[in-house]
């Protein structure tokens, strides 16, 4: 959903990207499914590696494991709706990529769709058995199911999905508990300051008690330091845990992250609250963002729904929508010029009966060098430039703006090249919502100045 990154000018922008060895390239899907059946999965074992066994010197392998069923009951294909214009397992893929402390990064899932997200998000994929993918089935479950078609496998970072506002420093600080302070598992936790009580039951006890206070004496938030809560972000164990069933034991640690990234999507309320958390606080990539001084949009399927209606006398019509043009016009007034291009040569006649006033380009085979040449003639680098497109021939200029979005019906290509993916689609608003995201990021941008 975002695009691999090199160094340079062509590397700026909100990703990252995984580096995997052609061996791991090579088996980009594992699957239960591709095998001959034989019953259960294979008998565990425990092979001389991690440190245990001769010459064993090896790195042990840390293999980043985000689970992904397709069949979440609150909210459908909860894992790959989109959060704030991203996958929902986007987020925490960006994150685990730029990490730099995997060997390999996967997704185990059961469903098609949430399969094609993650390989255009860059992870391999496990196709999991649907004995691990039903509503009764643990992660502890899907996890072992994993690492017994991965016994290349020596640490599992399992990441969920429904703690998006992950970033790779916590990654980062978990896997140099493993490898070097040696513990055998570690999982996230949260400090909280909630005063728990206990449960009436009836007929057992008809009355409350304060289980982490004194009510003669309550404490204020500054004189209590509170208490450890386990916020389900992620779980690190090494393979011998998880072979004896468990995820969190042996020389055990947590790992406390700040409150604002803390975030756990479990019920559908929870979702546009989370949307505005990872906008604040969420991880949008190595690169810093940068303040946007030109937006380029594509003018068919972008400003215009893609449709032309041709009258008699051969004049064009098309249609836009009102809310684009608030749009544009609230951009303009934030000081971010607007500029159209195009790679058909549109009616530049009734392009300019929309009285947009904005200066653009028609016919365009080649968008980079046109866009490229209207940012050193503003004098700005690629990071201030945001680029909304949707079609084959903007892929490059996705790639290289420091904020890039599509409308929801761009194509594939498209989209997978984009920052973010809008709910609307061209010629209905994308480019307001576009606009919209830029003006958050902005905000974040400016608030990290201060
Ligand atoms: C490691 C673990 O035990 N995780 C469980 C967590 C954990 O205890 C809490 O987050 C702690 O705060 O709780 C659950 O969390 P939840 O059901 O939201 O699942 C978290 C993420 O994992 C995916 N998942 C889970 C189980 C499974 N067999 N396959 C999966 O793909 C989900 O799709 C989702 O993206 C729960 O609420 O019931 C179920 C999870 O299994």
């Amino acid at each position: 959903m975002w695009r691999s990154r090199g160094s340079g000018e062509g590397g700026e922008g909100e990703g990252g990207g995984l580096k995997m060895d052609s061996s791991e390239k090579a088996s980009a899907t594992s699957s239960p499914r591709g095998r001959p059946p034989r019953g259960r999965p294979p008998k565990l074992q425990r092979t001389a590696r991690n440190g245990v066994g001769k010459g064993a010197e090896k790195t042990p392998h840390m293999a980043a494991l985000i689970l992904a069923r397709g069949g979440s009951k609150g909210i459908p294909l909860k894992n790959i709706k989109h959060l704030a214009g991203v996958p929902l397992i986007g987020w925490v893929l960006r994150a685990a990529q730029d990490a730099g402390v995997f060997q390999s990064i996967w997704v185990s899932t059961d469903h098609d769709e949430i399969e094609k997200v993650a390989k255009q998000c860059g992870a391999q994929v496990h196709r999991r058995s649907s004995e691990v993918s039903k509503d009764s089935s643990t992660s502890l479950d899907a996890i072992t199911e994993f690492l017994s078609y991965h016994n290349e496998v020596d640490i599992i970072g399992n990441i969920q999905a429904t703690s998006p506002c992950l970033h790779p420093a916590d990654l980062q600080k978990v896997a140099e508990m493993i490898r070097e302070d040696g513990y055998d598992s570690v999982f996230s936790v949260v400090r909280r300051h909630q005063f728990r009580w206990s449960e009436i039951q009836k007929g057992v006890s008809e009355v409350t008690e304060p289980l982490n206070l004194n009510p003669a004496k309550r404490p204020r938030r500054q004189d209590w330091d509170g208490e450890l809560y386990e916020n389900g972000s992620f779980y690190f164990a090494k393979r011998h845990l998880i072979e004896m069933g468990y995820l969190q034991g042996g020389k055990m640690a947590y790992y406390e992250m700040r409150a604002e990234h803390s975030v756990d999507i479990d019920v559908d309320i929870d979702w546009p609250i989370a949307e505005q958390r990872v906008l604040r606080y969420g991880y949008f990539g190595k690169e810093k963002l940068k303040e946007i001084k030109l937006l380029v949009c594509n003018i068919d399927g972008c400003l215009t729904n893609g449709h032309i209606y041709v009258s008699g006398n051969q004049e064009e019509i098309i249609s836009y929508d009102v809310r684009d043009s608030i749009g544009i016009n609230l951009l303009k007034k934030s000081d971010i010029e607007v500029r159209l291009i195009s790679e058909r040569s549109c009616s530049k006649q009734t392009l300019s009966s929309l009285k947009l006033d904005l200066r653009m380009e028609i016919g365009i085979s080649n968008k980079l060098a046109v866009v490229d040449e209207w940012r050193k003639e503003m004098g700005l680098c690629w990071k201030e430039v945001a680029y909304l497109g949707n079609e084959v021939s903007d892929e490059e200029c996705l790639k290289k703006a420091g904020m890039s979005g599509v409308p929801a019906d761009a194509c594939s290509v498209a989209q997978k090249a984009a920052g973010y993916i809008c709910k609307s689609s061209g010629g209905r608003g994308a480019i307001r919502e576009f606009a919209e995201h830029i003006f958050l990021l902005m905000e974040k941008v400016n608030s990290c100045q201060k």
